[in-house]
């Protein structure tokens, strides 16, 4: 039991490190990189205590080099979902009974465990299985992360520290109790930091977790795992299984002590679970939170008045760092008529200087895309764009599996608005852009606001002030995170909180109260020191 109101300590942004030739940090990470390429690794399910290797496996492969195998991890079977489920139902008696100070120590030394002594190990991890350069795995799997874990700390004693007003001879108190039951989470491939924070923060607030990585992120989620058990998480708090989606998600659906999901992924397999749930909701024993972050067709609307070198750079940054594969990443944009030349010329020669290969090579900017599956796709839009009347490939266009599933950053130009292209989530290095009358700015916005069914991030750049008023209020419903003169990516823990609404999420922001609050349940408790003694009302005599 606590015995005093302990202040945690105050939450910082990790300030990311240069990776420069000679620094310290770039060898212990590409020193990293080189050790685990060439260890096989044998990954199990981590269910309780018990690393468990079901002998049905499936191989890895770095996406950059796909006949490098890398090792196998482990399916689970449905009975093995159902032992993580009740493994953690076990494990929820201790632990949500954990004292908050002492959940708090947990994770703030898995914090400093990634700060310090596993940077390079989960950096390294992240370029690897997820085909990240240096400096992409050092803002996700190692600032990020640590980021989200040492503000989630803070928020979480706000959350406790804020308490109901108390009248004469009564005591009010808010507590706020975990959820009845286990979290489900579901964590995408791109980014290390989401698939640590999505079991974590319900963790942090005293639930209990089992927890699917994607299986493109298997090999950096073991990193995970090592982490919060050397931060001394108790055994069963989260649990790890992989193996046929469907058949992990329809077991844990069907569960009775199913108390929450949370998800960050694609729209289509949100909208599916929500669904399920939905269909599932007599057999619960409470209202599961639903908190998913999805899709996103992010924009970048160009004024007359802004700079055209500006709108260039967050352009090719936006959209083709970590090869478009970032929810936020710009892959529409409106360009007015008078800077298209100068835009079009500042990204030609930007791009003509971009490198693309191994991440172990830190001179290339960018690398591969995530799967066969991506590049396939991927590939499919631009002979697409190549074919349609209405759109032409001006920029990149080429691409080739033959070693690892290479895209080149491309652009397609389109007359068309609503060309498939500025309306379809592609999730890789592929922007396009409409050019616009410069007299249509005000219809443009409409035409923003009207292309797609997300509302995930968007920026404007503007050197007109009333451009920007009129622009913040008419896409007011089409981005959760709205950038002026600025790149829309890269929102920092504890500074643009993360998350869209429409078709790209439930907009709970990662990384912020908001998020956590969704975690408990609260309990109003009054004590009233003396008691009525008497049922009549004074003026009753
Ligand atoms: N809004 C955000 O904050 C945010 C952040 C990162 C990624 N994303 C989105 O995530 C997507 C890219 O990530 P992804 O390719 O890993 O997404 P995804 O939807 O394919 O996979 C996400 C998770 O769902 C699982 N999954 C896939 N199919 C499933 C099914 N039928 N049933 C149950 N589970 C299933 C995957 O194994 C993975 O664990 C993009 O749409 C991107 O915009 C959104
Ligand atoms: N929070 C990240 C995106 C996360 C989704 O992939 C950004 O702001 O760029």
């Amino acid at each position: 039991m606590s015995k005093g109101f302990y202040q945690v300590p105050t939450a910082f942004n990790e300030p990311v490190k240069s990776y420069a030739p000679g620094t310290k940090e770039r060898e212990l990470t590409l020193n990293s990189f080189k050790e685990q390429y060439n260890t096989t690794v044998d990954i199990p399910l981590y269910i309780g205590g018990e690393e468990i290797r079901t002998g049905n496996t499936k191989d890895l492969f770095p996406p950059f080099d796909h006949k490098h195998k890398l090792g196998v991890y482990h399916e689970a079977d449905k009975a093995l979902v159902e032992k993580a489920i009740a493994t953690a139902l076990e494990a929820r008696k201790k632990w949500a009974a954990m004292p908050w100070e002492h959940r708090a120590s947990i994770f703030l030394k898995a914090a400093e465990l990634l700060a310090g002594p596993y940077r390079a190990k989960i950096n390294a991890a992240t370029m690897i299985a997820q085909a990240k350069t240096l400096h992409q795995a050092e803002i996700d799997s190692a600032c990020e992360f640590i980021d989200f874990l040492r503000f989630n700390v803070e928020y979480m004693t706000q959350i406790y520290s804020e308490q109901p007003a108390s009248v004469d001879g009564v005591w009010n108190r808010l507590e706020h109790r975990p959820l009845e039951g286990f979290i489900y989470a579901i964590t995408p491939f791109n980014f290390t930091a989401i698939s640590g924070n999505l079991p974590s923060a319900p963790a942090m607030m005293g639930n209990v977790v089992v927890w699917k990585p994607a299986a493109t992120q298997i090999y950096s989620a073991r990193v995970i795992v090592e982490v919060f058990k050397a931060a001394g998480l108790p055994d069963g708090v989260i649990n790890v299984v992989y193996g046929n989606s469907g058949m992990i998600t329809d077991t844990l659906l069907a569960s009775p002590d199913f108390a929450g999901i949370h998800f960050t992924g694609s729209t289509g397999v949100f909208n599916s679970m929500w669904a399920q749930i939905g269909q599932n909701i007599d057999k619960y024993k409470t209202y599961p939170r639903i908190v998913g972050e999805t899709g996103g067709k992010d924009f970048v609307v160009a004024h007359p008045s802004a700079c055209p070198k500006e709108v260039a750079v967050a352009l090719t940054r936006g959209a083709f760092e970590y090869q478009g594969q970032k929810c936020s990443a710009a892959s529409r944009a409106y360009v007015p008529a008078s800077l298209w030349n100068q835009v079009k010329e500042y990204m030609t020669a930007d791009l003509a200087t971009i490198k693309m290969g191994s991440p172990e090579d830190p001179s290339n900017y960018v690398s591969s895309v995530i799967t066969e599956a991506s590049f396939d796709k991927l590939a499919k839009a631009i002979d697409q764009a190549k074919a349609d009347a209405d759109a032409e490939v001006i920029l990149g266009g080429k691409y080739d599996k033959s070693i690892g599933y290479f895209i080149e950053p491309t652009v397609i130009l389109t007359t068309n608005p609503k060309y498939a292209t500025m309306e379809t989530e592609l999730f890789g290095p592929v922007l396009t852009i409409y050019v616009y009358e410069d007299a249509k700015w005000s219809e443009t916005l409409k035409l923003v606001d009207e292309t797609s069914i997300y509302a995930l991030t968007g920026a404007i750049f503007s050197g007109c002030r009333y451009a920007i008023v009129e622009a913040t209020e008419a896409l007011v419903n089409c981005a959760g995170n709205f950038y002026i003169n600025d790149k829309p990516t890269g929102a920092v823990v504890g500074q643009q909180p993360f998350g869209g609404a429409r078709a790209s999420g439930t907009n709970d922001k990662a990384g912020s109260i908001l998020n956590l609050l969704r975690w408990v349940s609260p309990r109003t408790i009054k004590e009233t020191f003396v008691p009525a003694t008497d049922y009549k009302y004074p003026f009753l005599g």
